[in-house]
């Protein structure tokens, strides 16, 4: 399994496998349909009208930012009838694509970050839009990032590269007066947006009293092995922090309940996320052990690809940018 995982991630003809997966048949077909009382998103989304909170005209996406939270959404419904093939080819496979954040701050001068709200370097700028680039042809129905600014920026900076050039919209469903005073008042205009989720779920594992320490320091403090195993371990918590195992108790709990949701009715989903609570979801999706996952590196700013399809997932790896062919997604070296 590990060979499998670090030795086939380049992923060279992006269009190719679009077509033989089917994806780029889908593409370009988000629909908005009315309903008695708002309008539906072709992507399970309810878009309420009024919703009770504002003037009659307008409109708002509805979407449960976490599972926590109170309102969100309708969940996505299963066709009533077999009205369509249509449907049915759809639901039957969709694309998700993981993106960690490009270069922060605190990588750039190698501090552990955890959850801290650091922003992106310039650096981190230019892989997002370069991340943007590889997925520019790949559809996109829905975004999920954290709730920190580096995965909000490399979701929104991604998307200003998207062939379709719809405007991704942050969902504020934290409170009824955020909802209705973020409501949108044209039918057309929500027909080119992409609603964007955030969720703490999917924030960095919380790095304890590492947080705002100089990752070499510490490794010469504590010794290679111990903050290697701090890092990479399954199962280990860095003081007073989570381990992967603890990040993934929250991350990929919110990805089968939220997420997964998504893609089993056929949604194009993107996630900006974080090196090890995206370590987390790939651990599940590839189906990596807890030794495997050790050696599960993931690079700043490079997009993976996976396909959903009948209930499982496959791996394209990360797809290729405008000027190379391929590149890989994951690496072996934990960095000091
Ligand atoms: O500092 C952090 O929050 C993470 C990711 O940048 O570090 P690590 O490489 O140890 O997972």
């Amino acid at each position: 399994m590990a060979n499998a995982v670090f030795h086939q991630a380049i992923w060279i003809l992006p269009s190719h496998h679009l077509q033989n997966s089917g994806i780029h048949q889908e593409f370009g077909n988000v629909s908005v349909k009315s309903i008695s009382k708002g309008f539906k998103f072709d992507l399970g989304l309810s878009m309420s009208r009024n919703g009770g909170y504002s003037s009659s005209k307008g409109n708002s996406f509805a979407v449960e930012a976490s599972t926590s939270q109170n309102s969100v959404v309708d969940p996505i419904s299963a066709p009533s009838n077999t009205s369509s093939n249509e449907f049915q080819k759809k639901s039957s496979e969709a694309a998700l694509i993981l993106i960690r954040h490009g270069e922060s701050l605190w990588n750039e001068k190698n501090l552990f970050t955890g959850c801290v709200d650091v922003p992106l370097t310039k650096k981190g700028v230019e892989e997002a839009i370069e991340a943007g680039k590889r997925i520019s042809n790949i559809p996109v129905d829905i975004i999920y990032t954290s709730s920190l600014i580096r995965a909000k920026m490399t979701a929104m900076l991604a998307m200003t590269q998207h062939r379709r050039r719809k405007v991704p919209i942050i969902m504020h469903n934290e409170s009824e007066q955020a909802r209705a005073w973020s409501q949108i008042f044209s039918e057309d205009t929500m027909r080119q947006c992409i609603p964007v989720i955030t969720a703490w779920q999917l924030n960095e594992r919380m790095y304890g009293e590492l947080q705002g320490l100089n990752k070499q320091e510490t490794a010469d403090r504590f010794g290679k092995e111990k903050v290697h195993e701090w890092r990479r371990s399954y199962d280990i918590p860095p003081p007073n922090g989570e381990s992967l195992e603890m990040c993934a108790e929250r991350a990929v709990a919110y990805f089968k309940d939220q997420i997964e949701t998504q893609l089993r009715s056929g949604k194009h989903v993107m996630i900006a996320a974080h090196g090890n609570s995206l370590r987390s979801i790939i651990m599940y999706l590839d189906k990596l052990t807890s030794q495997e996952v050790i050696s599960l590196e993931l690079s700043t700013g490079i997009p993976m690809l996976y396909i959903f399809k009948e209930g499982r997932f496959s791996r394209r790896g990360s797809p290729a940018g405008p000027t190379e062919a391929g590149v890989y997604a994951y690496t072996r070296v934990c960095n000091f």
